[in-house]
């Protein structure tokens, strides 16, 4: 295994890029060109691919670290080998628990791509994103994440409790 060079940021010159195997070796051997978001503004504005894309495969979890800092407050997890991506909320209500799920739902809609919805203890809410069709993370996880982000959940949740 090369040393993976580091990624200076003129990889991200023109915002696209040259795969570079040994960084995305869980894509298609041969480099294709992408489109890499850069920062979160790219990933909330851009469109999730159809998961059954040919040639779409789980990203590395070093691609994935790399992603991870442009989705504030999502953590990347692990769970039997599988990549995912988890965020937590704490809701005023259980009603306001489901008009949560609703409005994800929509989104999920929208963007053909679709998290795991868990609501636990009444008001803690956790969502799960993870690519099913390739068993790990993809740039669709990504994208969702980053639009969830962007939702007005203000009336929903609960203030965080000023320590
Ligand atoms: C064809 C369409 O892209 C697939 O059925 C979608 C639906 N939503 C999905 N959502 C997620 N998270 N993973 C998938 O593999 C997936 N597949």
């Amino acid at each position: 295994k090369l040393p993976l060079p580091p990624f200076p940021q003129t990889y991200y010159a023109s915002k696209r890029i040259r795969m570079i195997p040994e960084i995305f070796n869980g894509f298609s051997s041969r480099p294709t060109i992408a489109t890499f978001c850069t920062t979160n503004k790219d990933l909330s504005t851009s469109k999730c691919v159809l998961c059954n894309t040919k040639d779409l495969q789980p990203m590395t979890h070093d691609a994935a670290r790399t992603l991870l800092p442009q989705i504030a407050e999502w953590n990347l997890v692990n769970e039997d080998d599988v990549l995912k991506l988890r965020r937590s909320w704490k809701v005023k209500t259980f009603t306001k628990g489901l008009e949560f799920f609703r409005i994800i739902a929509d989104l999920a809609e929208a963007e053909g791509h679709h998290p795991d919805l868990h609501l636990v203890g009444w008001n803690n809410v956790t969502i799960e994103i993870w690519t099913h069709s390739v068993g790990g993370l993809t740039q669709n996880d990504f994208i969702l994440a980053a639009k969830i982000n962007e939702l007005n959940l203000h009336d929903l949740l609960r203030r965080k409790a000023s320590n």
